[in-house]
């Protein structure tokens, strides 16, 4: 058994394969799948992952590996399988799967790192830079006010290295201690010998007789006020000494978290959670759609699900999307199981999230609360998979691999038979066609838990109110009912579609609208710098003051970007207090939370955003929603808007009273006819599901049609044009006489960073060979990937048409 199949680190489908190695003497009993390793590769030292290990290769003469990353596996045997299907799913390459699967900062393979090499005391600088730590990430150096200049003299005094890393190191945190290596009364004999000038060390002995347990060094040096050279000088009479130990970083405050017991549940409650308890205890796989509407208590199911699944030594993955991971999300699953919670959110720093991680890996919790990539959690013993608001289109990674995390669960599910449960007031039609079918069971839940019925909604015609003389993006009725809300002390939430989506400018004389030089779509007017930006690649420029076609200086503004909201609010009613909650506000770190909680104490009668604001978030005292432009979304190139528009309109209803306070909803719209709006106006789920599938067996979309995307890119326009239409050509020519594929057209948006884009969207019923036909046909073009630079992205299921 000498013999290790390596997936290198070498991103390309020429590469896209096993390499023999040999496992030299020094590894033989360490080394297991899954773990990392640095082998060599041409002139390269790069990292790759250990897939299996055997004794035989076809290969004579093996180079041998070089190192051992990891002493535990990263990848669980259960990872690698699903990374193999993976990739043969999404057709992404084998490493790219793997990748996927481990926190970011398992994956930095470029990251440099300082050794500290000297037990002596280095510069000041130095030692304040290390902080007792033995290795330092190279970023810190880099931050730190510290000259390259003086790194270099501590490198070639030998006292620190500068390591080029593909290993990780840096990723655990150590703190360093200092503990009494004498009894008592040798310290005290001890002080009685040391100097008197030396007061510091005196100090730091005299400190130990009082408290000889062992201390935090930094604690240590505030609280006498000394560095770190006087403890040096102590370990050097043989007094104290130091030893480090790995902490973990804790973004949560678990200690400060109220537990909750679980609620007695509701008749509705009851039935859905009947068939996942079944499942749990039958140790059965069983896919369960749980359909419920906004504030009928799935939280509370899927709580109580994972109790049970906990009870029997089992393990549970929550997904919930990114944007509801609130505080207040978090708080309801660590209220209920406390420290055996781990949080894996976007907004961790990669340690936080590595630490969360290991968390997992250890066994130290039975649950994870997080976004899409939490469905690799490296669980071993898994009991159950929730997805909480099924329908969110984040659960699609929109880059390689596109993955979509409902796929993978139900794999996972599948396999190691435990039960996926997909939960949503407004679930795909995906999702509801398989439980109409009897493949997915079907729990519903037509009640809120407070017995209140769900709050009215009443539509505008935005029509009538130009034509009426109103010529401000707010209906007469919203502004009476929001002065109404606030003179009462309620609050309100109001939904702005899209951030920027319309605020392109518009010369009024000729209709010429600016557009990206790049990439051909409108820019987008930014206030603050006075600039037209591109949302795509980041061009920039300033605003013309007269139109470049024809000269005109009727250059307006369009649209409604949510800081124009804001502003012709304040001026409508000044006494609103407003929080706006867009891309631009949330950009820092916390400050999505801190918004959610200025609002939820009552700092601010309005909230007022995009659709980050739609979800899952649950105010006592807001009565009023009011949805500014309902209808902007329909008119994405997208044949999912309808629904999207239906999920967001019952969505956004859906934070309207939902405690003892009724809700109203206004929505206002210049198409009140369309069908997604009027249902979704009174909350008919059914009728929509209806019709809207009538339509998609029209025009043969999912769900009774699957659909392949393939996208070519090129900076050179015949030659993309040209690819793309071979492609088909060749496609067509290996595909069943069912299956439709449609193109070349330009991608809607034919160009991004100077790259033309064209693409061909495959419609199929029944097509098991297509995968291989795909990767047989992208193989003629490999030559034009190679060396000219052209690339075929494939997505098995598109979500987003651009
Ligand atoms: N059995 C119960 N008895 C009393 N209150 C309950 C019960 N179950 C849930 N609740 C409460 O009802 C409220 C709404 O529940 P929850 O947030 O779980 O609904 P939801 O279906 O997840 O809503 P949404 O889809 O809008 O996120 C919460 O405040 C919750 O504490
Ligand atoms: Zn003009
Ligand atoms: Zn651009």
């Amino acid at each position: 058994m000498n013999v290790a199949k390596v997936i290198v680190d070498v991103p390309s489908f020429a590469i896209d394969q096993t390499f023999d190695y040999e496992i030299p003497d020094r590894f033989t009993h360490v080394l297991t799948p899954g773990m990392r390793v640095i082998v060599p590769f041409g002139p390269r030292k790069i990292m790759g992952f250990v897939v299996e290990i055997t004794d035989t290769s076809s290969f004579n003469k093996l180079k041998p590996i070089e190192e051992v990353l990891d002493l535990v596996p990263v990848l669980t045997k259960e990872l690698l399988d699903l990374g193999k299907w993976l990739a043969h799913r999404t057709l992404s390459l084998s490493i790219v799967a793997l990748q996927v699967m481990l926190p970011q900062v398992l994956k930095s393979k470029y990251k440099k790192e300082i050794n500290r090499l000297s037990g002596e005391v280095l510069s000041d600088e130095l030692e304040d830079l290390f902080q007792g730590r033995d290795v330092i990430p190279f970023e810190e150096f880099e931050a730190s006010a510290l000259n390259y200049q003086h790194l270099k003299k501590a490198v070639d005094a030998g006292e620190v290295q500068i390591d080029y890393i593909v290993k990780s190191k840096i990723t655990k945190k150590f703190e360093t201690f200092v503990y009494p290596k004498k009894e008592i009364h040798l310290l005290e004999e001890a002080l009685h010998d040391l100097s008197q000038s030396a007061r510091k060390q005196r100090a730091i002995i005299e400190f130990f007789i009082e408290n000889p347990q062992e201390i935090k060094q930094k604690s240590l040096l505030q609280t006498i006020g000394t560095t770190t050279s006087t403890v040096k000088a102590l370990i050097d009479k043989g007094l104290l000494d130091t030893y480090q130990k790995e902490t973990y970083r804790n973004p949560y405050n678990d200690d400060a978290i109220e537990r909750t017991d679980p609620l007695p549940l509701k008749p509705e409650q009851q039935q859905a959670i009947e068939p996942i308890l079944a499942s749990i205890e039958n140790n059965e796989h069983e896919v369960i759609l749980v359909h419920g509407v906004t504030g009928s208590g799935k939280t509370e199911i899927y709580l109580q699900a994972i109790q049970e699944v906990i009870k029997k030594g089992k393990e549970a993955i929550v997904l919930v999307p990114e944007i509801s991971l609130t505080p207040q999300m978090v708080k309801r699953f660590k209220g209920r199981f406390g420290r055996n919670v781990a949080v894996m959110h976007s907004a961790l720093s990669a340690g936080e999230k590595f630490d969360e991680w290991r968390k997992i890996q250890r066994k130290e919790v039975q649950v994870v609360v997080g976004a899409r990539s939490a469905i690799f959690s490296p669980f071993e013993n898994l009991g159950i998979i929730i997805i909480d608001e099924e329908h969110e289109t984040s659960y699609k990674q929109e880059d390689q691999p596109r993955y979509h995390a409902r796929d993978v669960a139900i794999k996972r599910g599948m396999d190691q038979n435990f039960p996926v449960v997909l939960g949503s007031a407004t679930p795909t039609l995906e999702s509801y066609a398989r439980a109409a079918k009897g493949v997915y069971k079907l729990a519903t839940l037509t009640k809120r838990t407070n017995d209140k019925p769900l709050p009215e909604v009443i539509t505008v015609d935005m029509r009538s109110e130009l034509h009426a003389g109103n010529r401000t993006m707010f209906s007469r009725l919203l502004m009476e009912k929001i002065r109404d809300c606030i003179a009462k002390g309620e609050q309100i939430v109001l939904l702005l579609n899209r951030r920027g989506y319309s605020t392109f400018i518009m010369c009024r004389d000729c209709g010429h609208v600016k557009e990206c030089p790049h990439c051909d779509i409108a820019l987008t007017y930014h206030k603050n710098s006075h600039l037209l930006k591109c949302h795509y690649c980041s061009y920039e420029e300033a605003v013309p003051n007269v139109c470049p076609e024809c000269s005109s200086d009727l250059i307006r503004y369009f649209g409604t970007g949510t800081q124009r909201v804001e502003e012709s609010l304040t001026q409508l009613i000044p006494e609103a207090r407003v929080i706006r909650m867009d891309v631009d506000t949330t950009r820092r770190k916390g400050a999505h939370e801190k918004l959610l909680r200025e609002f939820s104490e009552h700092k601010a009668d309005i909230l007022l955003g995009t659709q980050m604001i739609a979800k899952g978030l649950d105010f006592e005292n807001v009565t009023l929603v009011g949805v500014l432009t309902a209808d902007s979304m329909l008119h994405l190139p997208d044949f999912r808007s309808s629904e999207k528009t239906f999920q967001l309109l019952t969505q956004v209803s859906g934070r309207a009273g939902r405690h003892d306070l009724p809700g109203e909803v206004i929505v206002q719209t210049y198409t009140p006819d369309h069908y997604s709006i009027e249902l979704a106006s009174e909350y008919n789920f059914e009728d929509f599901y209806k019709k809207e599938m009538a339509m998609r067996r029209a025009f043969r979309y999912p769900p009774y049609y699957y659909l392949a995307l393939i996208t070519i890119t090129h900076e050179n326009h015949v030659q993309v044009v040209q690819a793309t239409q071979q492609f088909v050509q060749q496609l067509l020519m290996k595909v069943g006489p069912e299956t439709i594929i449609l193109g070349p057209t330009p991608s809607p948006i034919p160009r991004i960073k100077d790259r033309y884009r064209y693409q061909c969207m495959i419609k199929y019923k029944h097509e098991p060979e297509l995968r291989t036909f795909i990767q047989e046909v992208t193989n003629n073009f490999k030559e034009q990937i190679q060396k000219h630079d052209l690339q075929v992205i494939v997505d098995m299921q598109p979500y987003q048409m651009m």
